[in-house]
């Protein structure tokens, strides 16, 4: 899966765009030598600079809509992410004026056209080509601040994170500094390809990992999974609505060694709302750090843990040490789920 907004062209702004219609016009008109009567000549040479401005004014225009995929198309996540990026209401509201400009030029077009056509005088017929002119200018001014909300929010959708949709996600979580990159690391063996997300400062980590033929996809969200819910922004929250479409699964770190700067009372806190907020979801939860761990506060989460049901496990992100138990809990967990949706989607075609 690509980013859905790759092919948004570059969006010109109201004056960009009438400067570049009349200017081509021009070029056209006098690079064009008619034939005829001196009225004749008039009307072939206004027609066609109102043909040119219209046709270099839609052209430009219907590729935004050509190019830009409807909103109500896109899968969940991106929904989701271009309501925090860019707000979808609006996004759809300026699109739709975009719609509007094309069809009242096109209209006007003919209706000057038409009027150049019956007119008899040359200086009429200049005038209303200027007039022309004048009302598709208004047109354009009338849809400048959608232009210009449309070219902004190009420059941020086409910068969108890729994220695979089509594989199984595994989201991380967990206080800032408890290993989460290192493990995405020692998990997918693969330097983790940061995007850029505008409600991070840090941007997303993304990293795939094979196992017995399936894909699998590993993401961690700094600033997103690693503070409590009152410290989050409506921009967070819906960031993490975001994920929840995205996620199959999440894999909780605690660091028993609290090197990372928590305590590992706040770390249970903050465990306890992302477990509560993700609800729907399996859970693994890993214990990390246990290279310098004291064994009393292992301990001590563990039993926290095993309160609610959840069998922690020991590992050693930067040594290496449990990964691939992790691994196969995470495989079995999902591909029970995944084996599901092939088999339906086998027998629906097999039927
Ligand atoms: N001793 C030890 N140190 C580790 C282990 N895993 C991670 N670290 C160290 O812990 C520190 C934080 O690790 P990161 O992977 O950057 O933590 P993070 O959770 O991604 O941090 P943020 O991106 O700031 O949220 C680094 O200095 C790592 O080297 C481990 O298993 N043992």
């Amino acid at each position: 899966m690509r980013n859905p907004f790759e092919k948004m062209p570059t969006i010109l702004l109201a004056d960009e765009l009438i400067d570049k219609a009349f200017r081509r016009a021009e070029k056209a008109a006098s690079a064009f030598n008619p034939r005829g009567s001196v009225v004749s000549k008039a009307r072939q040479r206004e027609e066609l600079r109102i043909r040119t401005v219209s046709n270099v004014i839609r052209d430009n225009l219907r590729k935004i809509l050509d190019r830009t995929p409807g909103v109500s198309t896109l899968p969940p996540f991106y929904q989701e992410l271009l309501d925090i990026l860019v707000d979808r209401r609006m996004f759809h509201k300026a699109l739709a004026s975009v719609n509007w400009a094309i069809k009242t030029i096109r209209t006007l077009e003919e209706r000057y056209v038409e009027k150049i056509r019956y007119s008899r005088d040359p200086k009429e017929i200049a005038r209303l080509r200027r007039e022309f002119y004048g009302r598709v200018a208004s047109v354009i001014k009338d849809i400048a601040d959608n232009l210009e909300y449309l070219n902004k929010a190009r420059d941020v959708l086409k910068d969108m994170p890729v994220i695979d949709l089509d594989l199984p996600t595994i989201v991380i979580a967990g206080h800032p500094n408890v290993g989460k990159s290192t493990l995405l690391r020692k998990l997918t063996n693969a330097k983790p390809e940061v995007a850029s997300y505008p409600f991070t400062t840090k941007g997303i980590n993304v990293g795939q990992f094979e196992e017995h033929w399936m894909k699998y996809q590993v993401i961690d969200t700094p600033g997103l999974l690693d503070r409590p819910l009152s410290e989050r922004n409506e921009i967070e929250k819906q960031a993490i609505l975001a994920l929840k479409h995205l996620g199959k699964l999440i894999i909780y770190i605690f660091d028993p060694s609290e090197y990372c700067g928590f305590p590992i009372e706040e770390q249970m806190h903050l465990f306890e709302e992302i477990y509560e907020e993700f609800g729907e979801f399996p859970f693994i939860v890993v214990l990390n750090k246990i290279d310098i761990a004291d064994e009393e506060k292992i301990k001590k989460i563990e039993e926290f843990l095993r309160s609610k049901g959840i069998e922690p496990l020991r590992i050693s992100a930067e040594k290496g040490i449990g990964i691939e138990e992790l691994k196969e809990r995470v495989i079995k967990i999902i591909k029970p789920e995944m084996e599901a949706i092939a088999h339906s989607m086998g027998r629906i075609e097999g039927e």
